[in-house]
């Protein structure tokens, strides 16, 4: 299935009538620049093009009022000084006799995307609308907002379709306050929004945007807000609270859709949001979206007033839509000391609504009371600290790297016996292997001669190998005999010269772990039964799980708020993903986890399967084609002493690994 684009250049006639610098970003440029790069790139030939439609009163009266409805609806017919005085009665937007109509078009172009992802028509999509709508009320414009599009297109899609849990994911950077008045007392729909904050110093300065707003009545524990109390968040921020606050309660609640507020002001150069986070962020943020909710993730154009950045992340945000490989995101520092005060915060404030939170820790020392001495002196600082050393206007950064998509998609070694699952391409022919390699095999087999059919594998296993590392295939699946031999000779001999980098995920036991390695140039983390401590290093990380892999609560809990993060700093060039014999791990499980996997090495993962596993190929030739994964159905409360194990695990890691960092 494909990706949905909706966008009408109706949307761009309309702007600022008179002089107001509050307003003056709101330009009907963004929309065109971000729907040119789309056409430049090629994009939007690749995309399923919907068109847009008026949203209907009976459709916008899900979120505002009438009065407010009826009001908005006399603006076509005022003059300069009329629509001057309406828009007095609002803060920071302004009206236009076009603007009615735009905003009708925005509503109803997320409402198309709805019905689009709805009927399965397209599986995922995006909306490039103006007017924005995140900070419209129920009776009120805000913030360059006229009608809260996202907001009527959860209500439209609950009324409609039945949807019984909508999940809103707002990375712009302002508080989407409009959606979290909407769904504050509301349990079916999930608001989570990260947005600069400076304990309330900046726009719109509401109390309710801080991290202590969890919902009201039935809604406690729905509405998440992570504040930005600085400026200059990077990847490594946004990354570590998707991680650690966002997914794990986005896999908890389980989702039957997923929409985005798709703000761009939370990238780099942006002057409103003054952050240092690069365009291709958003790839990565989308990606880890991707696998909730079958993958029908609808994202909803808010702010972005960079024009270049605004571009480029909504490029990256498409690509990512239909599925191209993911730009490896270098140098990740690890959260900054804000940033983990912040989501340290955020998660002590849920602890109490989420099992996948229960062991957070308590709030920092910091409390309210001194943050606003805090932020008065840091506010001297910024404005001592030069103007250009602030990620703003004069900020430049690199342009988003290719995201080039290999011929073959996936390739499989196989047993000449064993049929090859659909879509996957059969390697068979392969080199010789180098008789160096041969020896190696034969002493690292303790057999006298390595005989005949375990050479073909291995050296098929090697093409395969140069063919990922050439990024002629994507991934590969491979099934061996021995999976544990298999694994040790792809460590130790097949990729000494190939990668840097190799991350090896083992999910259930094996016998021996002679191929740990302490130079960094491999880093395995097995999730399993067992209590492997004593072997624990920097580069052999094992998560034990009380009831082993077929507990799901567990493993996803270890794969989001452990795997992720390593693997985002470790920055591999291959995933070796080891399926044990005998693991445990469920189906839907093992998809999420090739599906989370992709983000990593631009989704050059290599599956090593036991032949007598080959029962589990299927499905694991869907997830390696880029098929969503299955949500996680009723997920159990994951186990007190595994929770607990996570946290302290991550402790002791946090200091050779930032990014697990979650206590400042
Ligand atoms: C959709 C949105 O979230 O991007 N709207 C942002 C509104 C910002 C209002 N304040 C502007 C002050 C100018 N420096
Ligand atoms: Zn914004």
């Amino acid at each position: 299935m494909g990706t949905a684009l909706l966008y009408d250049e109706e949307m761009t006639k309309y702007k600022l009538l008179w002089v107001d610098p509050a307003c003056k970003i709101e330009v009907p440029e963004r929309l065109i620049v971000s729907y040119e790069a789309l056409v430049r790139s090629g994009l939007s030939d690749r995309c399923i093009s919907i068109p847009a439609r008026e949203a209907s009163d009976s459709e916008i009266l899900l979120v505002h009022s009438e009065l407010y409805l009826e009001a908005v609806k006399k603006t076509p017919y005022m003059t300069l000084e009329d629509l001057k005085e309406f828009t007095l009665q609002f803060g920071d937007v302004y009206f236009h006799p076009n603007i009615y109509h735009c905003a009708k078009l925005a509503s109803g172009s997320a409402l198309q995307l709805v019905d689009s992802v709805m009927t399965g028509k397209v599986r995922n999509g995006i909306a490039l609308v103006r007017p924005p709508g995140h900070h419209s009320m129920h009776g009120a414009a805000n913030g360059f907002c006229v009608f809260n599009n996202v907001a009527i297109a959860a209500r439209y899609a609950k009324q409609k379709y039945g949807v019984k849990r909508v999940l809103i994911v707002d990375w712009d950077i302002h508080h989407g306050q409009g959606v979290q008045y909407c769904f504050e007392d509301d349990p079916s729909v999930l608001y989570f929004s990260w947005h600069r904050y400076e304990h309330q110093n900046f726009w719109p300065n509401l109390r309710e945007s801080d991290y202590d707003s969890v919902g009201k009545e039935s809604g406690a524990g729905f509405n998440i807000n992570v504040p930005w109390n600085n400026v200059g968040m990077e990847n490594s921020d946004y990354l570590s609270v998707f991680c650690h606050v966002l997914l794990p309660v986005a896999y908890e609640f389980c989702p039957d859709l997923v929409l985005v507020c798709a703000g761009f002001d939370s990238a780099i150069g942006d002057p409103e949001g003054e952050m240092c986070a690069t365009p291709d962020i958003f790839a990565h943020l989308t990606h880890l979206l991707m696998n909730l909710a079958g993958g029908k993730l609808c994202a909803v154009l808010e702010g972005g007033y960079n024009l270049t950045s605004l571009a480029q992340s909504v490029c990256q945000t498409v690509q990512t839509l239909l599925g191209d490989p993911l730009p490896q995101l270098a140098n990740l520092r690890g959260p900054c000391k804000s940033a983990v005060e912040s989501l340290q915060c955020a998660r002590s404030a849920h602890r109490r609504y989420w099992s996948f939170l229960k062991h957070a820790a308590d709030p920092p020392m910091t409390d309210i009371s001194t943050k606003h001495i805090k932020s008065a002196m840091e506010e001297e600082e910024k404005t001592e600290m030069a103007e250009e050393e602030r990620c703003t206007e004069g900020k430049v950064w690199p342009e988003p790297p290719e995201r080039l998509c290999p011929p073959v998609c996936s390739a499989s070694v196989l047993p000449d016996d064993v049929a090859c699952p659909d879509g996957l391409k059969r390697l068979s022919s392969s080199k010789d292997l180098e008789p160096l390699l041969v020896s190696k095999l034969k002493n690292r087999f303790r057999t006298a001669a390595v005989d005949g059919d375990r050479v073909t594998t291995f050296s098929r296993l090697y093409t395969l190998i140069e063919k990922l590392v050439a990024n002629e295939i994507r991934n590969g699946l491979v099934l061996v005999p021995d999976v544990a031999a298999a694994m040790m000779c792809v460590v130790q001999d097949l990729t000494s010269d190939l990668v840097k980098r190799v991350l090896v995920v083992c999910v259930g036991k094996e016998k021996e772990l002679d191929y740990v390695t302490t130079d960094g140039k491999v880093l395995v983390v097995q999730i399993s039964s067992e209590d492997r401590e004593e072997q624990r290093s920097k580069y052999y990380i094992p998560v034990c799980l009380k009831k082993g892999c077929s507990d799901t609560s567990g493993f996803i809990q270890a794969v989001l708020g452990l795997l992720l993060p390593l693997g985002y700093e470790y920055n591999p060039d291959l995933v070796l993903l080891v399926r044990m014999p005998g693991s445990g791990v469920v189906d839907s499980m093992w998809q999420q986890l090739i599906g989370l996997l992709q983000g990593f090495a631009k989704g050059h993962t290599l599956v090593l399967m036991q032949v007598n596993e080959k029962a589990c190929m299927g499905s694991t030739a869907s997830a390696l084609l880029g098929h969503p994964a299955p949500p996680l159905q009723d997920l159990q409360t994951p186990f007190p002493e595994d929770g607990d194990a996570l946290e302290r695990l991550r402790e002791r890691l946090q200091a050779d690994w930032k990014t697990l960092q979650t206590t400042s």
